[in-house]
């Protein structure tokens, strides 16, 4: 598989933020999000066999997992990599960008399913069935530009009946609006969302890389 990079951190988004986990941040990515972060892993990388992934992983000594990108999910052998690390009894997140079938991922997964906002210039891609495969125990996540990114996030919740699906993040797309408004916006409408912030950034800076 081709990998960006493989580090230990300390997980700065999702319900799991603050635990101790492993990374690992694959090559390529099918979207180009006006936001991202990560433009590197477009195309740097490392060709590694899966084993060598697994000892990598393995040598941190921890039991938590995440797989990220670019987009876990334009790498056909991602399902093949999750399935070896559940066997291992890792607990494994896969943050993805909500254009592929979920349903890839074996059962035991935790899916965050970012779905794009129109600021992001990719909300068009959406595939909408991946909703009818989310659990509970899944994640789903709105990277916030501006108020009207948070408006058409609101009647998404609304539409789908999100929060009786999943897990609903919201963040702030770093440094692009404050917090504090989109603070203000939840707690007016009354919508039961966990308002995230990129803790790696917080505590390594926005620029850090293998945080
Ligand atoms: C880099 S992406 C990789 C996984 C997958 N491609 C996706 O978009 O979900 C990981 C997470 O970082 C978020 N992200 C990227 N750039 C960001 C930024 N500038 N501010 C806040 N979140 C950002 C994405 O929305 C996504 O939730
Ligand atoms: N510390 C830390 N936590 C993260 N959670 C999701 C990340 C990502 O880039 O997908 C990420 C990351 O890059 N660093
Ligand atoms: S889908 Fe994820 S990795 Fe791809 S451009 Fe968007 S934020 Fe970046
Ligand atoms: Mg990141």
């Amino acid at each position: 598989m081709l990998i960006n990079e493989i580090f230990r951190s300390i997980q700065g988004e999702t319900s799991f933020t603050g635990l101790p986990f492993v990374f690992v941040r694959l090559t390529g990515c099918n979207l180009r999000c006006s936001y991202c972060d990560t433009q590197y892993a477009y195309d740097e990388g490392n060709e590694m066999p899966i084993s060598s992934i697994i000892d990598k992983i393995d040598s941190f000594g921890l039991k938590s997992v995440c797989v990220t990108g670019g987009e876990p999910l334009s790498n056909h052998n991602t399902p093949v990599l999750v399935r070896e690390l559940l066997n291992r009894n890792y607990t494994v997140l896969v943050e993805t960008n909500g254009s592929y079938d979920v349903s890839v991922l074996p059962e035991g997964t935790i899916r965050i399913l970012d779905v794009k906002c129109p600021d992001s210039g990719m909300s068009h891609k959406m595939c909408w069935h991946n909703i009818s495969h989310l659990t509970k125990k899944d994640e789903v996540k709105f990277v916030l530009s501006s108020r009207n990114d948070y408006e058409w996030a609101r009647s998404m919740i609304s539409k789908y009946h999100l929060t009786e699906i999943a897990h609903i993040l919201m963040n702030p797309v770093y440094g692009m609006i404050q917090p504090s408004l989109i603070a203000s916006w939840i707690l007016e409408d009354h919508i039961n969302v966990r308002l995230q912030l990129q803790m790696h950034k917080y505590i390594w800076g926005p620029e850090t890389r293998g945080v």
